[in-house]
């Protein structure tokens, strides 16, 4: 595999014993008001534990949930988690830019961790907006003069252009963490390649938003699309089934909504390209799996909760038959093991052949390890799902670009 070079600073670059923002992703699963143990935290920790060894007091930023949704929560427990995995005390204080942070920030010893609360808390970091918009705002001008350097290690947020991923590095000697560098390398590296035989990619989850825009610029490159989830009750919207039922989400109708004419378009343009679910799974009134054919479902009335066992056996043939298989959000509600069906079956087959396999997203890596397969039977395993999948298309991610910037010397940080 050819190596991408980054032309960003990485922790070789930065000198040990300085005050350090840390941006990481522990965007994770909650549940119960609890959040999950997930690979982002044992793969974070890693450049949390250099970043204390090399006697820097180090602060640490990152987000979870979004406002309004049941896993928008405090990082309080994110703290603690990150602590067993780095092996170091992780202070939490529940305060981002204010003063019980500046107090917190200013009690760092050489070799000490905090972590700040969601940064979604403020109303700064949200809004899409320009770098010079987000190193304006009161978040970034009040916490920059605290720190040294910026160290960005959240690779997977870097599709964002939210204050703590693109405000920083206009400010501040910025640097790339261990996580953003391999996952930019190996990324960067499997964007281009070339494959001769069949490229499928299997395309699931919740944030239809993210994957239907990237479906259209990777049509060059991958052969068969096949849906599941969010998305690919989405499509068969477009093709005229009436599935895609809010019940307490709005994953489907403001996804809609968002979406609908590209969704359209792709289904119109690359028919041949889009495989849809030919049946659904749902539960039924005594709490079993059931399955209906897409053909025998007439009214909006029930939600899905994964595709059927017929295009299961569908997919599987797909995936065998491949050269490559890029894997972007589950099939279903993997995580009820009574929906895991589509997910399991995508990613087994995938571990029993000797196809090129990259699955991607926090969330659906997390199904690897959680029905005994193993990573060694993936080429990669990124923690990564938005971000990967336009990073395979080649088109920049805003935070890595605003690293490359700094580092080529454009501001005055
Ligand atoms: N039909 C469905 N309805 C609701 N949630 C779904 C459905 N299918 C898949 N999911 C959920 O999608 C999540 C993964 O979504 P997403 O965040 O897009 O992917 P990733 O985290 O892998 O990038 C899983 O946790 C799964 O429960
Ligand atoms: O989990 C994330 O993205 P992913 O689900 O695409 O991997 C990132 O933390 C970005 O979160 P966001 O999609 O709420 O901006």
């Amino acid at each position: 595999m050819a190596s991408a070079s980054p032309s960003f600073q990485t922790l070789d670059d930065l000198a040990s014993g300085r005050r350090v923002l840390a941006r990481l992703d522990l965007n994770s699963p909650v549940e119960d008001g609890a959040v999950r143990d997930n690979r982002r935290f044992s793969r974070h920790a890693e450049t949390v534990a250099e970043l204390a060894d090399d006697g820097h007091r180090v602060a640490l930023l990152a987000h979870q949930g979004r406002p309004g949704d049941d896993d928008f929560v405090s990082l309080e427990g994110h703290a603690e988690v990150l602590a067993e995995h780095a092996g170091v005390d992780v202070e939490f204080v529940p305060d981002t830019f204010g003063e019980a942070a500046l107090a917190a920030i200013d009690d760092l010893e050489a070799g000490d961790v905090l972590l700040l609360e969601n940064t979604r808390m403020c109303g700064d970091e949200l809004p899409e907006e320009e770098p010079e918009t987000k190193a304006d705002t009161e978040f970034v001008r009040t916490l920059a003069p605290e720190f040294d350097a910026y160290v960005n290690d959240a690779y997977s947020a870097a599709h964002r252009k939210h204050a703590s991923l693109v405000g920083f590095p206009l400010v501040l000697p910025s640097y790339a963490g261990r996580v953003m560098e391999t996952e930019y390398e190996a990324n960067t590296a499997i964007a281009s390649r070339e494959f001769d035989g069949d490229v499928t990619m299997v395309v699931g989850g919740t944030k239809a938003t993210d994957v239907v825009g990237v479906m259209e610029a990777l049509d060059e490159k991958v052969d068969t699309f096949c849906l599941g989830g969010v998305a690919g009750e989405l499509f068969l919207r477009a093709a005229g089934y009436p599935v895609g039922r809010d019940v307490d989400t709005d994953l489907f109708d403001d996804q809609w909504a968002d979406n609908e004419d590209t969704i359209r378009s792709v289904l119109e343009d690359r028919e041949g390209q889009v495989r849809l679910a030919s049946d659904l799974a749902y539960e039924d009134d005594d709490g079993d799996r059931a399955e209906v054919a897409v053909d025998d479902v007439d009214e909006k009335e029930r939600s899905f909760l994964d595709v059927g066992s017929d295009t299961v056996d569908e997919y599987d043939e797909v995936i065998r038959g491949s050269e490559a298989v890029f894997v972007k959000g589950a099939l279903g509600v993997f995580e009820d093991e009574r929906f895991s069906d589509g997910t399991v079956g995508a990613l087994s087959a995938i571990a029993e052949t000797d196809c090129f396999s990259v699955v991607g997203g926090g969330d659906t890596s997390r199904a690897i390890e959680m029905y005994g397969l193993s990573e060694d039977d993936f080429s990669h395993v990124s923690i990564a799902g938005g971000a990967y999948i336009r990073a395979l298309t080649g088109e920049p991610l805003p935070a890595i670009e605003l690293l490359e910037r700094n580092a080529a010397g454009e501001f005055d940080g």
